[in-house]
């Protein structure tokens, strides 16, 4: 039994297997080599889902812990945008749960567009081989939009009903009833929908501390992918090239092919002039590209591609590292170097 808070007693075990296959976006050790299984380990892919407003940047903040996201290493992987890694790690021994965010652009329900459905097509991709989802609704309100988002939602991945927003019910007992309809109005084939109900409030920490312990069984028992400490200042500087990388490929739309890459020449630091000011990170990037033809293309009509570029990343790498940035790029043409191993290796590929 999950009743969390002293809920009613609702479905608890998914009736499908909480651990799906799949392949982790940054390998841990170069291919082929096999990594000793680290007892006690578990990590795996965790999307936060729901309609407009109930919350689910609140919740994503408060589970990361921190306001700062970094993207997935590997240059083939655009599938998942990480945008947050908490470990918790087991007080004793080697133990302990990585669970990695997945970004997922919010759903749009109101308007059936070929926009936005293309844009629920990206979603439905984000999330299509997570480990869990956990589905956020505002506690005690489930509207026709909460369940088009819901019906989205691959049926063979586990998912949690967040019922967020709990400090905002005034009288708790008022919630029981509303997950017992709730369970009713899912019954048939829908009925165990929800592998477990949350009512919870996402600005509140123990109740964080608490959807950790829950979420953590879902996800498989392997290694971590990353290092339990999240962000170092090489993870900034290979958050910079990433942001340089994303806003490319964002604004050569699919011309530009994925044999392109960025490799940050320099990342450095100066501490705040003044007291209130912030801190001045200077970064300057080459886009590496493998045709004449593709250089034009990252450069745009009178330079304006590669400033736009430019202009993007600073913006978003200001708000993600609190920072005032600089930042210089420049495009070289390298063919064939995703061929060249050793090429390769220098750009800081495996
Ligand atoms: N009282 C209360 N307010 C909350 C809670 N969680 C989020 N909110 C508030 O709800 C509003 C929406 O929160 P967001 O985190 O921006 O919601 P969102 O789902 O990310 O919204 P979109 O970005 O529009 O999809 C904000 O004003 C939050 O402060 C909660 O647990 N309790």
């Amino acid at each position: 039994m999950n009743d969390h808070n002293d809920l009613p007693d609702l479905p608890s075990e998914p009736d499908h297997d909480p651990v799906p296959d799949h392949m982790p976006p940054m390998p841990a050790m170069p291919a082929g080599v096999q990594a000793q299984p680290i007892p006690g380990q578990r990590c795996g892919l965790v999307a936060i889902v729901g309609k407009p407003n109930v919350g689910k940047s609140t919740l994503m903040n408060a589970l990361v812990g921190q306001k700062i996201s970094i993207t997935s290493r590997k240059a083939q992987t655009t599938r998942h945008r990480i945008t947050g890694i908490r470990t918790v790690a087991d007080a004793e021994g080697p133990g302990g749960t990585q669970f990695v965010f997945v970004d997922t652009p919010g759903f749009q329900t109101r308007h059936a567009n070929a926009l936005n459905r293309s844009l629920n097509k990206t979603v439905l991709g984000a999330v299509a081989d997570v480990d869990l989802i956990l589905f956020v609704v505002e506690a005690g309100r489930f509207t026709s939009a909460d369940a088009k988002v819901l019906g989205l939602l691959d049926r063979n991945i586990p998912v949690l009903l967040i019922a967020n927003k709990l400090d905002t019910v005034l009288r708790r007992a008022d919630l029981a009833p509303w997950l017992q309809q709730m369970q009713r109005e899912h019954g048939g084939e829908a009925q165990d929908r929800f592998a477990e109900f949350v009512p919870m409030s996402a600005k509140n920490a123990k109740d964080i501390e608490r959807l950790f312990a829950i979420c953590a069984k879902y996800l498989p028992e392997q290694n971590w992918w990353y290092d339990a400490e999240e962000l170092t200042d090489r993870s900034e500087k290979f958050l910079a090239g990433e942001t340089v990388r994303e806003k490319l490929f964002r604004l050569t739309g699919d011309e530009l092919p994925y044999t392109s890459t960025v490799v940050v020449d320099k990342f450095e630091e100066e501490p705040p002039q003044k007291k209130g000011h912030k801190r001045l990170v200077k970064i300057a990037a080459t886009i590496v590209v493998e045709r004449d033809g593709h250089k034009a293309m990252v450069i745009g009509d009178k330079g304006e591609r590669i400033k736009r570029i430019g202009m993007e990343t600073r913006q978003e790498l200001e708000k993600l590292m609190d920072a005032k940035v600089f930042i210089e790029l420049w495009v070289k043409v390298r063919s064939g170097w995703a061929d060249d191993e050793a090429r390769v290796k220098s750009f800081g590929y495996e």
